[in-house]
């Protein structure tokens, strides 16, 4: 896949595409539908490349300065799990209050036209683009008659999740959704709609020194700005490297996230014992994922209380990961 950067990015003789547009923060079945799609299009149409176009920084932190929403994915993640779709082109749009004053008829004739050419374009039901978010699927398609592409608006993908993955009433997949499930500390939940387990990057760094004397090292795992850390509490998961050649490797782990308030501690820690493994991590960039919730932090009396529940913890990460 080509990665290009910037309102010039695209290559000089690049010829015509199928273009899905959107931040796709997550990269979530929903998305992978809309992707999928026009993955699909572009084979339909004779064997053209896709582009998939998105936006750095979220356009909210641009708009509303400091409210940048939990991410769900770094750049660089959404740009392999994008890859692993079948897109052959992937160009990043860095927003900035001028590139939000593009008016829509620009934003279409610039990019999609000129620049990329594109026969179709492939978007979300209730996808908006250029100033005020004024151009809808709409307006797309009165553009693509105009310009000669195909405009395609697909529906949304909708699902029962109740919590913890169970059934309930239909939710319609979105990054909204999934932020709230994790931030309720619902990884389950979160996971049925990512379609994967969700995951906070990092690298390890020091912290008290202590987990080695409780009979339990943790990695603390420094992470990324903005990252969507799920709530206090106990998780079963993987702790995940990619070896040479983009190869994961998956070890068997049990995180904690909280402020260690058996030591009164006052940071906001990710911390994860990697079950039946001794290792120097320190200053290596590791994943966290996230699979199903253990229990909530608590604050214990006494360090030997801490440690018994920690055993089971481990006992119950076990089970959680057959
Ligand atoms: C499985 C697991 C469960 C944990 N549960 C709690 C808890 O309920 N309360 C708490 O104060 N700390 C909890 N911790 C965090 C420990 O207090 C922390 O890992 C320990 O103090 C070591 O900190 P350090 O890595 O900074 O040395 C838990 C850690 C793990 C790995
Ligand atoms: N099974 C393991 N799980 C996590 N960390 C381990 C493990 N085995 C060894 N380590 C090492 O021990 C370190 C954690 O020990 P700990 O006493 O908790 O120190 P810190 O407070 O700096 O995290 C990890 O960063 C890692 O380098």
């Amino acid at each position: 896949m080509q990665r290009w950067r910037g309102r010039d990015g695209v290559p000089p003789g690049w010829g015509r595409c199928v273009v899905t547009i959107g931040v796709f923060d997550g990269v979530h079945r929903g998305h992978q539908q809309l992707i999928g799609r026009a993955v699909d299009r572009a084979r339909e149409l004779g064997g053209l490349p896709t582009t998939l176009i998105t936006f750095d920084p979220h356009p909210s932190e641009v708009l509303r300065p400091g409210s940048h929403p939990a991410q769900l994915t770094t750049l660089a993640r959404r740009a392999d799990l994008v890859a692993g779709l079948g897109v052959d082109a992937f160009w990043v749009l860095p927003f900035t209050t001028d590139f939000a004053r593009v008016a829509p008829d620009e934003f279409v004739h610039e990019l999609l036209v000129d620049r990329l050419h594109a026969s179709a374009v492939v978007v979300g039901r209730n996808f908006t683009y250029g100033y005020k978010a004024a151009g809808d699927v709409t307006e797309l398609q009165r553009l693509g008659q105009r310009f000669g592409f195909e405009a395609i608006g697909l529906d949304l993908v909708a699902e029962g999740v109740g919590p913890d993955g169970g059934g309930g009433p239909p939710v319609t997949f979105s990054s909204t959704y999934i932020r709230s499930a994790v931030a309720a500390g619902d990884v389950a939940g979160a996971a049925v709609a990512l379609g994967r387990p969700h995951r906070v990057e990092g690298v390890v760094v020091k912290g008290d020194q202590r987990g080695r004397e409780l009979g339990y090292p943790t990695a603390n795992v420094a992470v990324t700005a903005h990252a969507a850390v799920p709530a206090d509490g106990v998780y079963a998961g993987w702790f995940v490297r990619t070896r040479e050649g983009g190869v994961e490797e998956r070890l068997p782990t049990a995180v904690s996230v909280g402020t260690n308030p058996t030591f009164s501690g006052q940071v906001r820690t990710v911390e994860a014992f990697v079950l039946d493994h001794s290792e120097d991590f320190y200053g290596q960039r590791v994943g966290v994922d996230f699979v199903g919730r253990v229990r909530g932090m608590e604050r214990f009396d006494s360090v030997e209380e801490l440690i018994v529940a920690m055993d089971g913890d481990v006992a119950n990460t076990r089970k959680l990961l057959e």
